[in-house]
């Protein structure tokens, strides 16, 4: 990795009404497809949809659930949502299509995003005129001029994520509201992964953070299921009080690794678990039970049917 004398570090989500352009710009941004490996995720509640990686920054683009989807967005949620979202980000990108007029949904989102804004610290709001491949240069013109008109916001900044074009002024835009800070996902790599892989990843690092000289090489994780809770009937549990029930095996060699990996009376697994816990959230961008077990499984590096079953 390069070195760079400031280093940023933050979180960035994208709003703005249905086929503004969120998903696409997301992806010029990240630059190729999206999802984490594992890391120290610093947020709970969002799904992470991308992550820009520089030398001299990292931008972690989140989601908020309900917030990109079209049913729900103009629906009574938006508030709680929205101020969610404000408190745990650093900068707020509201996505507005060049190619439409400036309507009530943009209003009705430049509103709620003005009322929660201000009197605070103040979330920066940086607008983004999306999709300007599609029209004249003077239509680009007139449409900054309208969004500027919305509210009062940090930054205004044209882009076309299908033709790459002003991608990277964004972001500088967007790393520039960023404070100072290390890397949030060392490494930052991206993958295609499985949740459930990603999953084990995020618990194994937690079960290790310490140990590792103890054990460098004889854990295994499982991940048995990922299930949502339901209430007693049955029943899905009733929006916003959404559970997924997480258990996961950690396999260890021998009796001593697992008192190690336990702790005394349970101390050190119930670290490990709440470790793991925060990640997983911020992963499936959901609140989550997680039922960690720890099993022995002799000498399973050795063993070919117990490297299957353990997924190797
Ligand atoms: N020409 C052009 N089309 C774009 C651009 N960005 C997005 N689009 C198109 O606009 C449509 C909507 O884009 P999305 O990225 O799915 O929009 P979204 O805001 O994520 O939509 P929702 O998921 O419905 O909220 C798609 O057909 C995209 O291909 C762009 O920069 N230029």
């Amino acid at each position: 990795m390069t070195t760079a004398d400031v280093h940023r570090s933050g979180f960035a989500c994208l709003v703005g009404r249905p086929n503004a352009g969120k998903s696409t710009l997301t992806n010029a941004l990240v630059g190729e497809k999206v999802a984490i490996t594992s890391g120290r995720p610093q947020t709970t509640r969002h799904t992470i949809r991308g992550i820009v990686n520089r030398p001299d920054a990292q931008l972690v683009l989140v989601d908020t659930p309900g917030l990109h989807r079209p049913r729900t967005l103009l629906g009574e949620r938006l508030n709680d949502l929205v101020r969610d979202t404000l408190t745990e980000v650093d900068v707020i990108v509201f996505c507005v299509p060049a190619d439409q007029k400036v309507g009530p949904g943009d209003r009705y989102i430049a509103s709620q995003l003005a009322d929660l804004t201000r009197g605070r610290r103040g979330t920066p709001v940086v607008v983004a005129v999306t999709k300007t491949d599609t029209v004249p240069r003077d239509r680009v013109a007139e449409q900054l001029l309208a969004v500027s008109a919305l509210g009062d916001w940090a930054d205004v900044v044209p882009v076309s994520a299908v033709r790459g074009q002003q991608v990277d002024v964004l972001t500088d835009v967007l790393v520039g509201h960023l404070p100072d800070g290390p890397e949030l996902y060392p490494g930052g790599e991206l993958t295609d992964e499985p949740e459930s892989v990603m999953v084990a990843e995020l618990v194994r690092e937690a079960a290790l953070e310490g140990v590792r000289d103890e054990l460098p090489h004889s854990l295994a994780v499982v991940v048995d299921e990922i299930v949502p809770r339901t209430r007693a009937d049955g029943s899905p549990r009733p929006a916003g009080d959404e559970l997924l029930d997480v258990r996961v095996d950690v396999y260890v060699e021998r009796d001593s690794q697992k008192a190690i990996v336990i702790g005394r009376g349970g101390s050190r697994l119930r670290d490990v678990g709440t470790r793991a816990r925060t990640g997983i959230e911020a992963l499936l961008g959901s609140r989550v039970y997680l039922d960690l077990h720890v099993k022995v499984a002799k000498d399973w590096q050795r063993d070919p049917k117990q490297l299957r079953r353990l997924g190797f």
